[in-house]
């Protein structure tokens, strides 16, 4: 399991943003509505007429109820929501960087409900990265930066997590239990990753998820394995120079700290269940080294977690399936462990005050 069996007992709802309008995140909201497995207190946020829209076209019956932000009815079948007005009407399939702002909109509702303490924790449906650019706002790319912005930190982790626990007859994912996968680089093209491979980047990212595997997750001295950049790690510097220039002295310099570092091992025999046992996170170099792995071994069955955020968020391991939208057909999965999640770590929080 990823945490413990905590539940959340907070009184406080948590607040799910639905994501880009052409994409499947409203749907997949009434999709988890309609089958009566959303937990009490969880409250979308995003147009409810564009929700009652895709929930009649979809054929399923859930009851979208209005509430002004901060308030949500108790008690009730339905799905409450906190409204964003869209910008234009939405189509599926179909992005329009009209509707940029609303999305961003939603995210910014949902990050004040959880620091003016309205909200226990947010989970974010998924975004269209690139209409948000052509919506007017060029320097965007994703949420876990923007969220690292809208609350003031200076570095943010990236992490996705498989949960087995909540799909414990899964057999996709044969290794020696839950898969974490933190990122030192993130959203940026391939072409830039190995300058973006700092002393100082490696060793921030390394700190702020030992601290958060503890802070969060309740891991009291969490091992983490390393990933090296190039091909069987550099090959003694005949592959690339990272490993002996930068990521070697940075993770002796974590060593030195007293952190339970292995690596950098050859990023293709890393994710195999020996390499794996006794290991709490690997830390891949960037975005597709990681997640690749972790999409194979559990898509559908993963969240996203920010780490170094002073507020609990999750998000889903998948995007906006634009092939998929409107047909009812995606798979809600992730979205339910990516709800469970947050209510786990929320309820984390509230026991620790952390
Ligand atoms: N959390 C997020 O906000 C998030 C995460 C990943 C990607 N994205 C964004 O989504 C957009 C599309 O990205 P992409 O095409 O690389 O990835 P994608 O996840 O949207 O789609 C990749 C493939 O997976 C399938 N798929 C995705 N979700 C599914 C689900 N729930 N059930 C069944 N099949 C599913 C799609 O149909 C497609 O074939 C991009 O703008 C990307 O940046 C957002
Ligand atoms: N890197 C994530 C993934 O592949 O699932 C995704 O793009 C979402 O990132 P944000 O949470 O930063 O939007």
């Amino acid at each position: 399991m990823l945490v413990d069996t905590l539940s959340s007992d907070s009184a406080l709802p948590v607040v799910v943003t639905t994501g880009e309008p052409a994409g499947i995140g409203p749907e997949l909201m009434l999709m988890l509505a309609a089958q009566g497995i959303l937990p009490a207190g969880t409250v979308a946020i995003g147009d409810p007429d564009m929700l009652r829209q895709r929930a009649a076209a979809l054929g399923l019956s859930v009851t979208v109820i209005e509430c002004s932000p901060g308030e949500y009815p108790s008690g009730t079948h339905g799905l409450p929501v906190w409204p964003v007005a869209l910008n234009e009407p939405a189509t599926p399939g179909v992005l329009n960087p009209a509707n940029a702002d609303y999305v961003l909109a939603t995210l910014a509702l949902a990050v004040d409900a959880c620091q003016k303490g309205q909200a226990a924790a947010m989970v974010t449906a998924p975004l269209h990265k690139g209409v948000i650019i052509e919506g007017g706002h060029p320097a965007f790319t994703g949420h876990t930066e923007w969220l690292r912005d809208a609350c003031g930190v200076d570095e943010v982790v990236m992490m996705l997590a498989t949960d087995t626990a909540l799909h414990a007859a899964s057999p996709s994912w044969q290794g020696s239990g839950d898969l974490r996968v933190a990122l030192v680089t993130t959203h940026l093209p391939l072409r830039n990753v190995a300058d973006a491979i700092t002393f100082e980047r490696v060793t921030r990212i390394s700190r702020l998820l030992a601290a958060d595997l503890q802070r969060q997750f309740g891991i009291a001295k969490p091992r983490i394995a390393v990933c090296g950049l190039n091909p069987h790690a550099g090959e003694d510097g005949h592959l690339g120079r990272e490993e002996l220039d930068v990521i070697i002295p940075a993770l002796d310099a974590l060593r030195a700290e007293g952190m339970d570092i292995l690596g950098p091992l050859p990023a293709d025999t890393l994710f195999t269940p020996r390499h794996l046992a006794g290991v709490d996170a690997v830390l891949a170099m960037y975005h597709d080294q990681g997640l690749a792995v972790l999409k194979y071994a559990g898509f559908g069955q993963a969240a996203n977690i920010t780490l170094g955020l002073p507020l609990v968020r999750t998000s889903v391991d998948h995007g906006t399936a634009l092939d998929l939208a409107g047909k009812g057909v995606a798979d809600p999965g992730s979205l339910n462990v990516a709800i469970a999640l947050a209510r786990r770590l929320a309820a984390r929080r509230l026991s620790a005050e952390i």
